[in-house]
């Protein structure tokens, strides 16, 4: 089964006035949806990020592949490398680390392996997830991902979920969640007011949901002292701590003063990051995440590394459609050491999608791994057409939470070890 063709479609979507350490969410996100078609008549779905420099990248990367089979992971691996050459990619938001040229191949890689496990599980018949070892559970359990929250965008109405800035907003936008999807644990997205007030958010959540698990990620807003303080305040209330500081070394020095495991997807973000990671003992808990490692089968290899050095998982997300929670799903649904519900920024998109409805739903906060076999979601033409012209009209070619801040906050900076 030979690729024959690629499609690359870049799209936008309409996001909240999500609020982090970085800004805020601008009105349309974008994502680029992956097509490999193969000479049998066969197509795999693929989803990445939409920022115009991976959009060139994926462009120069997609014929490179045309030819190749479908199964020869390896050898697509070599053609993205050598397409990429010495790029390096580096995220306007910074909320998922530093760029690498590693870090580059593999979110550029990433969906076209997707797509191909797509195809590949559909010609055999088999879910993704077989092929990935086969599933350890049939439901993947997510988290509620609350962020705080301006009531609308400027100059536009109140969206549905209203503001959320303080501790009542945040319980409010928590109820909501879990009333609405079932979610059996929660995460939230800090590093937007000063410490003192996000930890006040953490207490009441508990003393709302007093049996969820609990996770706070500021996105490295804290210092390691301000992190050493935060920690030991909520000792015995969080399930772990998502990069409260910048760098492993600084995680390093945060990790044997507090009494919960810390989390990361900022400073472990490829795998020249383990050796010294774990040698310095900076994580108890690396988010994942396929979109960058290198897709799924990747992913794989990374999880068995977590399980050989004592590390647990868990899963890293960004604003994302459809052809992604599938993805993620069916990866999560094979790894039988990621114990931790994943996150996931679904619910933000309020039903705009590039799938067909209905393979994907939330069942007690967890999504029953499709029977279909590939990924198991099917793209509907119509809405993918229609998310096109958003990308053609919003005027947006990358993500900047910065720049959309300094509209409303000209003063505004990034917060990295800031409070
Ligand atoms: O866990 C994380 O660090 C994230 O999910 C990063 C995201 O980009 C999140 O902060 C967001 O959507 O603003
Ligand atoms: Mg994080």
């Amino acid at each position: 089964m030979r690729i024959r063709e690629i499609k690359l479609t870049p799209v936008a979507f309409r996001d909240p006035p999500l609020l982090n350490a970085s800004g805020v969410h601008e009105p349309w996100a974008l994502r680029t949806v992956v097509e490999v078609l193969t000479d049998e008549g066969l197509t795999g779905l693929g989803e990445t990020y939409g920022d115009r420099s991976h959009l060139e990248r994926l462009r120069t990367a997609a014929p490179a592949l045309v030819g190749l089979d479908v199964h020869a992971h390896h050898a697509q691996y070599a053609r993205v490398a050598g397409a990429v050459g010495t790029d390096v990619f580096v995220d306007q938001h910074g909320l998922t680390g530093a760029g690498s040229n590693q870090k580059t191949v593999d979110a550029v890689f990433s969906p076209f392996e997707v797509a191909c496990l797509d195809i590949r599980g559909k010609a055999a018949g088999l879910r993704v997830a077989d092929l990935l070892g086969g599933p350890v559970r049939d439901a993947v359990p997510y988290s509620a991902y609350l962020f705080y929250k301006w009531a609308g965008h400027p100059d536009a109405e109140e969206d549905r979920f209203g503001a959320a800035l303080d501790p009542e907003g945040i319980v409010a936008q928590a109820r909501l969640l879990v009333g609405e999807y079932g979610f059996g644990s929660i995460k939230l997205k800090g590093g937007v007011l000063p410490p003192d007030q996000e930890i006040a958010a953490v207490h009441a959540l508990r003393d709302a949901f007093p049996d969820l698990p609990l996770r706070i990620d500021p996105n490295a807003a804290w210092t390691p002292d301000t992190s050493i303080r935060v920690g030991r305040e909520l000792a015995g209330v969080l399930e772990y701590l998502e990069d409260p500081t910048p760098e492993i070394d600084g995680m390093a020095r945060v990790a044997p003063e507090v009494p919960m495991k810390l989390a990361t997807n900022m400073c472990v973000v490829t795998h020249e990051h383990l050796p010294p990671a774990i040698a310095k003992g900076a994580v108890g808990v690396l988010l994942t995440d396929h979109h960058y490692w290198g897709g799924l089968l990747r992913s794989t290899q990374v999880a068995a590394l977590c399980a050989t050095f004592g590390l647990e998982l868990s899963m890293h997300s960004n604003t994302h459609l459809g052809i992604s929670l599938a993805a993620m799903t069916q990866l999560a649904a094979a790894v039988p050491n990621l114990t931790h519900a994943c996150d996931t920024h679904t619910p933000w998109q309020q039903g705009q999608d590039v799938v067909v409805p209905g393979a994907l739903r939330f069942v007690d906060g967890a999504v029953p791994l499709p029977a279909a076999p590939g990924l198991g979601v099917e793209l509907d033409r119509a809405a993918l057409a229609e998310l096109h012209e958003n990308y053609l009209r919003c005027g947006i070619e990358r993500r900047d939470d910065t720049a959309y801040m300094r509209r409303t906050d000209p003063a505004f900076q990034p917060k990295r070890a800031y409070w």
